[in-house]
């Protein structure tokens, strides 16, 4: 394993005898292989470990499984996750974080490791800040919208379930000669729309971190069709500020009333699935990491991977800093579907 960079020490690392794991916000495949990871880690490094259930509602409703090394056994290759998760509004607040800490306290819970993407992230820093337990996150999000890390687990896999859809829908787009309108999720991010729209080909990419303009968009779908192109597709990020694919369609179809559209929501096909083997190795080497780094006094960090090494960032720049998609790269797109 690679030397592990950006160390913030604690009072007594080798105080943590037991620790914790969760997972939370949306699942991410891979999910299962970090669980694994950090469970077969602690074992190894002679540590106890508890399952948290649910996110941190499971924190908050003492919802605690020992787990052994047979307890994530065939789970690598598995979508979701074993623990299950959540959205849970209460540990936005105060109260609900201090019930969370006195319950893993009475657990005798020395340490937590969080997986989960932006939010999950929030709620660690405070869970750390707030209380000083040591807690490290690893980024498990389908979004990639994490600062820290090249990728995010969940997101290789995503992108694939993605272009073989849109693959899928090519033939009976250019069959049917109709201009198809796709939407991928990405609430607030436009990672998922941007390389799944270089990888398939697609003709336009409206994402949420550019501002959209729909009579430059018909104006190059015109231009398109002068060269023959009869078919098409648009990926569209779910959380473009002209609305989802379906409203983009449809004022896409008033000024070009003569094209035949159609639109695909992808919807939660995308966070399903079986891991691809990026996201299984990321997450057993970020799983592993997060436990040595515990071990050697890390807090407060999430465990990322840039430039193939190890790295540590403050959860606080991981969920701030966010990680910026590149605009050239939409230039690029254009100018190779054309
Ligand atoms: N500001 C916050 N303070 C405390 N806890 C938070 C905060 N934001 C989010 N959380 C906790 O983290 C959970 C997950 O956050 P969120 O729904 O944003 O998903 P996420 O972790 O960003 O994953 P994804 O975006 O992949 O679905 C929330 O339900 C909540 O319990
Ligand atoms: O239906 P849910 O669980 O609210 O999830 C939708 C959101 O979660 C994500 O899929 C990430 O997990 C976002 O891209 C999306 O906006
Ligand atoms: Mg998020």
């Amino acid at each position: 394993m690679s030397e592990i960079k950006n160390s913030n020490t604690p009072a007594n690392p080798q105080d943590i005898k037991k620790i914790a794991l969760l997972t939370s916000g949306g699942d991410a495949p891979g999910m299962n292989a970090a669980i694994r990871a950090i469970v077969r880690s602690a074992i190894y490094y002679n540590l106890k470990v508890v399952g948290v259930k649910n996110g941190f509602s499971g924190l908050i409703n003492n919802d605690f499984i020992e787990m052994k090394s047979h307890s994530v056994s065939k789970i690598i290759s598995r979508g979701g996750t074993i623990l299950k998760s959540s959205r849970c509004p209460e540990f936005k607040m105060q109260q609900g974080r201090e019930r969370a800490f006195n319950n893993m306290k009475a657990a005798g819970i020395d340490a937590l490791i969080v997986n989960g993407g932006d939010g999950s992230f929030r709620g660690a820093d405070l869970l750390y800040k707030e209380f000083g337990i040591p807690v490290i996150g690893i980024p498990c999000t389908i979004d990639n919208d994490i600062y820290g890390t090249d990728f995010t687990i969940g997101f290789d896999s995503a992108i694939n379930t993605v272009i073989r859809a849109v693959d899928n829908i090519r033939d009976t787009a250019e069959s049917h000669n109709i201009l198809f309108f796709v939407e991928v999720m990405g609430r607030h991010s436009g990672f998922i729309a941007l390389n799944s729209s270089i990888a398939s080909g697609a003709e336009a990419t409206l994402l949420p971190e550019i501002q959209t303009d729909i009579d430059q968009l018909c104006h190059f779908m015109e231009m398109e069709r002068r060269k023959n192109k009869t078919s098409g597709i648009v990926i569209v990020a779910e959380g473009d500020e002209e609305g989802g694919a379906a409203e983009i369609a449809q004022k896409v179809k008033q000024r070009l009333p003569n094209y035949e559209t159609r639109v695909t929501t992808l919807g939660h096909i995308q966070r399903g699935g079986s891991p691809s083997c990026n996201d299984r190795v990321l997450a057993s080497l970020l799983g592993h990491a997060a436990v040595k780094g515990l071990l050697e006094g890390k807090t407060g960090l999430m465990a990322g991977q840039v430039n193939r090494e190890i790295v540590f960032t403050p959860l606080e720049e991981a969920y701030t800093k966010r990680d910026k998609i590149d605009k050239n790269w939409i230039e690029i797109s254009k100018i190779i579907s054309m």
